[in-house]
C-alpha cells in the first residue's frame, strides 16, 4: 500500500553529491553511487558541481530539498554575471602548456580567485617535450615557481605515466579543480587520469539533455574505484572575471605584494603611489632589483583599477 505523502517526505531525504548540471537540474549521486536526475525545489536550493545536497524520491528523478553549507564556492563575475566553476574545493589545478603562448593574466586571476575561497592552486606546465617554447614558458613563470606550490613541469603525451603518478600523489584524496586554456591538454590530462571520461561524459550529457547530446559544462569524475579522489573538469579559464572582489582585498590575494604589503607608512596604503610604501620599494626594476617581479605588480595595477572602475 502507498505511504500517504507526507510521511513517505520527512522519512526520505537522503544525502547526495552533485556531479553534473544543466541549467536548472543536476545529476546527483547516492552514497551507494547511484545516478538520478534531481531538480532544485527553489532558488535556494539551486545546486552546483561538487556541492552536497538533501533530496526525496519522485517517480524516477529526486527533488533537491536542501544544500548543506558549502566549505567554499569557486566562482568569476564579470559585469552581467556569476559563474559558478564548483563548491567544496580542495584544490585548483591550473594547467597551462609551453604553446599555445598562456595569458599570464588569466593565470593571475585564476591564482587570486582561488585564493579568495582559499582553495590551494597547483600550477602545471605541459608540453615540457617541446624545449624551446618550454624554457621560454618557465623563464616567465619565475615569479609563480617562487610562489604556493611552485610550478609542476609535465609532458602528459611523452612521459604520460610518470606524470600520472606524480598528479596522483597531488590529487591523492582530495578533490580538485582542473582549469586551464583551450590547448593546453586539459583532455589529455583528464583522459589519463580517468580513462572512462569520454564514455562517461556522453553518457553524463545525454542523461541531463533528455536524450540530446550537447556539452555538459562542469562534470565530476572519480579517479578510484573506492571515490576518495575527485577531479572536476570545467571550461571558463577565458574571461576571469573578478568583479567580486574588492580592489583594496587584491594585494592581500597576490602571496609576492602581501608578504610587503605590511611594509607600508599607511594603514590603507593602496600601494600605487604613496610615500613609504613597502611594496612600490620592492619592485625590481633594472636599475633598483627588488624582490616583486615587475610585470606582477603592473598586472595588480592593472586589476585594482579595473576592480575600481566596476564599482562605481
Ligand atoms: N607536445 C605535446 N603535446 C601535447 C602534450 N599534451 C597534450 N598535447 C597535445 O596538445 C593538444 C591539445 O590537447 P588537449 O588535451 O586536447 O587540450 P585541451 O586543453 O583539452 O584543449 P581543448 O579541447 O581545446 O579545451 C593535443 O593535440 C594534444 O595531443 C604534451 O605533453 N606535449
Ligand atoms: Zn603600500
Amino acid at each position: 500500500m502507498a505511504k500517504p505523502r507526507s510521511a513517505a517526505a520527512s522519512a526520505a531525504l537522503r544525502d547526495g553529491l552533485v556531479i553534473a548540471s544543466h541549467g536548472r537540474h543536476c545529476l546527483v549521486e547516492t552514497p551507494e553511487g547511484e545516478r538520478l536526475i534531481c531538480h532544485p525545489r527553489g532558488k535556494k536550493s539551486q545546486a552546483v558541481v561538487g556541492d552536497h545536497v538533501k533530496w526525496q524520491a519522485s517517480e524516477d528523478e529526486g527533488t533537491i530539498e536542501q544544500v548543506v553549507e558549502r566549505k567554499n564556492l569557486f566562482y568569476r563575475q564579470d559585469e552581467i554575471r556569476t559563474k559558478s566553476f564548483a563548491a567544496n574545493l580542495d584544490q585548483v589545478l591550473i594547467l597551462i602548456a609551453a604553446e599555445p603562448e598562456f595569458s599570464e593574466h588569466q593565470l593571475a586571476r585564476a591564482l587570486i580567485a582561488a585564493e579568495a575561497e582559499r582553495i590551494t592552486p597547483i600550477i602545471a606546465l605541459n608540453k615540457s617535450d617541446l624545449v624551446v617554447p618550454f624554457e621560454r614558458a618557465w623563464a616567465r613563470l619565475a615569479p609563480y615557481r617562487r610562489m604556493h606550490q611552485g610550478v609542476l613541469p609535465l609532458s602528459l603525451t611523452a612521459s604520460g605515466e610518470v606524470d600520472r603518478a606524480t598528479l596522483m600523489k597531488l590529487l591523492a584524496g582530495k578533490r580538485t579543480l582542473v582549469l586551464g586554456p583551450s590547448g593546453a591538454g586539459k583532455s589529455t590530462l583528464i583522459n589519463l587520469l580517468v580513462p572512462s571520461a569520454s564514455a562517461l561524459t556522453n553518457e553524463i550529457s545525454y542523461a541531463l539533455n533528455s536524450g540530446k547530446h550537447t556539452t555538459t559544462s562542469t562534470t565530476w569524475y572519480w579517479v578510484d574505484v573506492e571515490r576518495t579522489t575527485g577531479l572536476i573538469d570545467s571550461p571558463g579559464f577565458q574571461e576571469f572575471g573578478l568583479n567580486h572582489i574588492e580592489p583594496m582585498q587584491l594585494a592581500k590575494l597576490m602571496p609576492d605584494i602581501a608578504e610587503h604589503a605590511t611594509d607600508c607608512k599607511f594603514y590603507n596604503c593602496t600601494h600605487l603611489h604613496e610615500p613609504g610604501c613597502g611594496v612600490i620599494a620592492q619592485v625590481d626594476s633594472p636599475a633598483r632589483p627588488g624582490a616583486i617581479n615587475a610585470t606582477r605588480y603592473r598586472i595588480y595595477g592593472e586589476l585594482f583599477a579595473e576592480l575600481s572602475q566596476s564599482r562605481y
